[in-house]
């Protein structure tokens, strides 16, 4: 856990925290997010000490930061920055080696370490002996969270990592980084500009200005009423079509659609192709067209994605098919419903 109380810190006269409390559970992310300049990369900074506080307290684990000397601190803290900052000379494997090197690890440890980061986070094998300038950008951050990762360090910090790459490669990190965080549950400390990339990756959203945290909490709560006119005008009013883009239609508690062996529904028999399975034919409710029912969203689809098939076909509720592959009705007040229900969380 990392826990910060009542810390400041002042550039001369520029105060760039002011009274920050924050508590991150372990193997929680938390995303900072806030206008340029409102204090998200200081803050990261005086988890691991490169940038020492003026007043307050940072603990990890129970032991104030300041115990530790900066090395040590340092190796226990994953560090992963925009621009990545790999070593010019050295290979993947060697920039991804660093940390362990210097923890005096076996390299026959490390080499089985790099070979399974690397595949991790998607990177082939080949890429091993490459040097940073034969790869993309995209590739380059990949590696940098690999070696921020290296020693498997119980904290990781990311200043907005993915922020010089496209927007198909970042949305490409994020996910491989979402899989990574799935199965190795390391507490995170990531900074962002992007509302999305916020929603993707949070389990708490800290939203900051001017060196204060005006609010945090699950992305959901973000989509209900909010305290702070700041936060509200920062999110923007599409918050709650983003955070739907999050979330897959399994999380809903769907109900399948019951069997009907009759024949079609009047208006339908011209619309429906021919090839249409029969044990999709016996759940259709007569209001759907045969649009709707010849490519149902499967399980996995977003909720956004929903949404908009909703608004595409002009009706208020579509059929989906459920993780077995059944045929289910997902209605618009199932998503004001759970919107309803994630926010109060
Ligand atoms: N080393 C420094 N010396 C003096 N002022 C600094 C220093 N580092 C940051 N600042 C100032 O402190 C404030 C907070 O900066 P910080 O980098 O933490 O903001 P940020 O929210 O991460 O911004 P951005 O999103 O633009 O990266 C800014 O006004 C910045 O100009």
């Amino acid at each position: 856990m990392i826990l910060l109380k009542q810390v400041f810190k002042a550039y001369g006269a520029l105060e760039a925290l002011r009274g920050i409390d924050l508590e991150i559970p372990e193997g929680e992310c938390a995303v900072l997010i806030g206008p340029s300049g409102c204090g998200k990369s200081t803050l990261l900074k005086t988890i691991n000490r490169m940038v020492d506080i003026d007043a307050g307290t940072i603990e990890l684990g129970g032991v104030d930061v300041g115990a530790y000397a900066p090395e040590l601190l340092r190796r226990q803290i994953g560090y992963c920055i925009q621009g990545v900052g790999l070593f010019p000379h050295f290979t993947v494997h060697d920039n991804i080696a660093v940390v362990p090197r210097l923890m005096k690890w076996p390299e026959a440890k490390i080499e089985v370490r790099v070979r399974e980061l690397m595949e991790m986070s998607g990177l082939p094998e080949s890429y091993r002996l490459k040097k940073p300038k034969e790869l993309s950008g995209g590739e380059a951050q990949r590696v940098g969270v690999c070696r921020a990762l290296a020693a498997d360090p119980p904290v990781l910090l990311m200043d907005e990592p993915f922020g010089a790459v496209d927007p198909l490669t970042r949305e490409r990190l994020q996910l491989a980084f979402t899989e990574i965080q799935k199965a190795l549950k390391k507490t995170v400390v990531f900074v962002t500009h992007d509302v999305e990339e916020a929603i993707t990756l949070a389990d708490r959203i800290v939203v900051m200005n001017q060196g204060r945290i005006l609010d945090a909490g699950t992305p959901g709560k973000f989509a209900g009423a909010l305290k702070d006119d700041f936060v509200v005008s920062f999110l923007g009013s599409e918050y709650p079509l983003k955070l739907l883009r999050r979330y897959e239609v399994s999380v809903l508690a769907l109900e399948t659609l019951p069997e009907w062996r009759g024949d079609l529904p009047a208006g339908m028999r011209d619309t429906v192709p021919e090839t249409m399975p029969d044990t999709l034919l016996g759940a259709i409710p007569d209001h759907f067209s045969g649009e709707a029912i010849s490519q149902p969203p499967g399980h996995e689809a977003s909720l956004k994605e929903v949404l908009s098939e909703m608004l595409r076909l002009g009706l208020r509720s579509i059929p989906v098919r459920d993780k077995t592959g059944r045929l289910a009705q997902v209605t618009y007040e199932d998503l004001a419903g759970w919107l309803k229900e994630v926010s109060q969380v």
